[in-house]
């Protein structure tokens, strides 16, 4: 792992990491904000939106004031493989920049999209090397196709993470054209990668708190309907929440910032 910058952040530290990933076949790079005592520190993994970089959250989300307060660390990894040699597709949404968080299986996206095992096993493997946190204490959030992510990974992989939230998920993406075209394209079974479908399927999931604005302009797109049926329909414990007027930005992310860091607390201790 290579140190790219560290600054002085609310008493602890915000870095910029590099290091060779065996999942992507590329160098990945990933923000980590330590606390001001980090040892032992719980960890809340931070998945980001389409188009965005490790770079978004870290500095438009403001969430490091509440993290330096309750001794949490955050990772912000990147949203997809990155490189000449690393396919990509014209549209925003699709290839780097819109990995969406699974291993793909397809065609000459196999090679380096393997995001799923990046985020669940590759980055935790040279995080928890590198820092000294509490692998016992590990929470997931996430902004829309990061929404997705954190729901996603939360449903696949039971007892890792205490506790998920998502700003704006993309909860539905096999019934949505921000998941079916690239979910098929990485994997051929969008239905597999759905945390509505995963939900109703059985999976359990942990403590979650949603936050979605009722003016997004990506609102028909998310699947926020369909999600709220299944918790539903499942009786799954959760808090969703509409609130008025925000859209799908970043003045959205960080204006419930506190309220997510606080949820996770909760759940660290
Ligand atoms: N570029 C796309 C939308 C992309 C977008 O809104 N991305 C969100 C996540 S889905 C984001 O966080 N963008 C980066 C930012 O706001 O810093 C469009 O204009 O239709």
């Amino acid at each position: 792992m290579k140190t790219l910058s560290e600054n002085r952040c609310f008493g602890g530290i915000q870095g910029v990491y590099t290091h060779a990933s065996d999942a992507t076949g590329t160098d990945m790079t990933f923000g980590a904000f330590l606390p001001p005592k980090p040892s032992g520190a719980p960890v809340l993994w931070y998945l980001s939106g389409l188009t965005c970089t490790h770079e978004n959250a870290m500095t438009k989300a403001g969430l490091q004031a509440w993290a330096a307060q309750s001794g949490t660390a955050i990772v912000f990894p990147d949203t997809s493989p990155r490189g000449a040699e690393v396919p990509d597709d014209d549209a925003y949404d699709m290839g780097q920049g819109a990995g969406f968080y699974v291993d793909a299986t397809q065609g000459s996206w196999a090679q380096h999209f393997q995001m799923e095992h990046y985020i669940t096993a590759d980055l935790p493997e040279t995080v928890f090397a590198a820092f000294d946190l509490d692998a016992t204490r590990q929470a997931i959030t996430g902004h829309s196709m990061g929404g997705h992510g954190a729901l996603t990974l939360a449903l696949k992989y039971p007892g890792r993470y205490r506790s998920v939230s998502a700003f704006a998920p993309i909860c539905a993406p096999a019934a949505s054209d921000w998941g079916t075209p690239q979910l098929t394209a990485y994997t051929g079974d969008p239905g597999a990668h759905d945390a509505t479908r995963l939900l109703i399927d059985g999976a359990i999931l942990p403590p979650c708190l949603i936050d979605t604005g009722t003016s997004d302009q990506f609102f028909d797109k998310l699947g926020t309907d369909a999600w709220a049926a299944a918790l539903a329909r499942t009786r799954s414990a959760a808090t969703l929440r509409l609130q008025a007027g925000y859209d799908h930005s970043y003045f959205f992310v960080a204006s419930f910032g506190a309220d997510h860091m606080a949820f996770h607390q909760e759940h660290f201790t």
